[in-house]
């Protein structure tokens, strides 16, 4: 299963009570076969899905269909497409230029029903969809949202679209195992059934019963870390397509953790590439980092790399190794090189790169990110700070208005 290592002894803390988030995990099984029954739908009628929003209404279902997904190809013909997470308007009109060469389902997804990007997008590509499929359009956009409140809501009522339910006490970044990350990854033809049993594996050997476990592990280190001057967790992947489950990390500790002017800041590297790009100064710029790699042992394809007569660039004497082989020893060589440059390095590892091994890995991440935030006295699941800029932009486009108008 998972390991969690560290050569340097930390301390254990003791943790007031922590909240409760084992029943995250929990999509109720009629929900789960009318996610399946959609994402069937979609796959008959559709090689497009456009996933509309923002942060945790759409990063964890990014991060789970990147990661389970071959490169260059989909699981199953269809292309999953995002939108509503930025504001670009060249991304969006070149976007619906895009999906005019395909058939297209729409599944939007906000709780607050009310988020600007995801709002302004959908109601673009609402426009375009009823302009497309006419009378058809209603069947082709799926509502995720909450149960009872917000203009996302009351939209999919007036127009009668399906919709699906994020439960009102488990906020965006925890939120990838309820329908809004469900429904997209299901989608995209990965077993959720497997993902949600790596899940309630990992809450099973990551109870609050023993705290020798992982995931307490990791959030005593980070924290001992924190506490001894590091002000930066990097986390680091060897595996291209880990790099969006780096931006669900990044929002889920990110959120969770930075506020009342506390928290270590979640930042993220892809290796190799990243090694020759920033590795100058991970290993010998300011010291204000730990590292943390994230490896998955068994991949599901390599290759080999071919002898050559000639050697003319030397490397005969990596032929017949594989390219993952070499990729797992570079892993080794970044611990130990960064290590003597004094940056602490903390492994995590898992036996394979699956939908169960994903899902197991995510609720390990979220359980330790509950643990840090409780450590540090912050309210794991709120973020008041993300309003700062909501309103300053509120303020700007009110006085656009205006003067658009006079
Ligand atoms: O699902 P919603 O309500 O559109 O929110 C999307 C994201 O926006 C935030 O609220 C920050 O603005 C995140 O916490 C959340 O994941």
């Amino acid at each position: 299963m998972l390991k969690f290592s560290y050569p340097n002894a930390i301390s254990q803390y003791t943790i007031p009570t922590l909240p409760n988030i084992d029943y995250y995990i929990d999509c109720p099984l009629d929900q789960l076969i009318e996610i399946e029954k959609i994402a069937s739908e979609i796959n008959t009628n559709a090689n497009v899905l456009l996933v509309i929003g923002v942060g945790g209404s759409f990063l964890g279902a990014r991060a789970v269909i990147d990661a389970c997904t071959p490169y260059f190809r989909t699981n199953n013909g269809l292309q999953v497409l995002y939108a509503g997470n930025n504001m670009s308007g060249t991304y969006l009109k070149q976007l619906i230029t895009y999906l005019d060469t395909k058939e297209v389902y729409v599944n939007v997804i906000s709780k607050s029903g009310k988020t600007m990007e995801p709002a302004l997008t959908f109601r673009v590509i609402k426009e375009y969809i009823e302009r497309r499929y006419k009378d058809k359009s209603r069947h082709r956009i799926i509502v995720t949202t909450d149960r009872e409140n917000g203009p996302l809501k009351q939209i999919a009522i007036k127009e009668g679209y399906r919709q699906l339910i994020i439960p009102i006490d488990i906020g965006g970044r925890y939120s990838v195992f309820t329908p809004a990350g469900l429904l997209p990854i299901a989608a995209a033809g990965i077993d959720i059934h497997m993902f949600l049993h790596g899940a309630k594996h990992a809450r099973l050997d990551f109870s609050n019963d023993n705290i020798q476990n992982a995931a307490f592990q990791y959030a005593f280190t980070r924290y001992d870390l924190y506490n001894q001057g590091y002000s930066m967790e990097l986390l680091a992947s060897f595996e291209p397509r880990l790099n969006k489950l780096h931006e669900w990390w990044k929002q889920l500790f990110g959120e969770s953790e930075g506020k009342e002017h506390k928290g270590l800041y979640p930042s993220t590297v892809n290796y190799s590439t990243d090694l020759h790009a920033i590795g100058q100064f991970i290993q010998d710029g300011s010291r204000i980092m730990f590292e943390t790699l994230l490896h998955f042992k068994e991949l599901e394809e390599d290759i080999a790399i071919p002898f050559t007569l000639e050697d003319i660039d030397q490397l005969n004497y990596l032929g017949g190794s594989s390219m993952n082989q070499i990729n797992a020893t570079s892993k080794d060589g970044v611990a130990l090189a960064h290590a003597l440059g004094g940056v602490p390095v903390l492994k995590i590892e898992l036996p394979k790169l699956d939908a169960y091994n994903v899902g197991y890995l995510m609720f390990f991440f979220m359980k330790a990110c509950v643990i840090s935030a409780t450590l540090l006295q912050v309210n794991p699941f709120d973020q008041p700070g993300v309003e700062a800029y909501k309103q300053k932009m509120n303020e700007l486009l009110q006085e656009n208005i205006v003067t658009k108008t006079n």
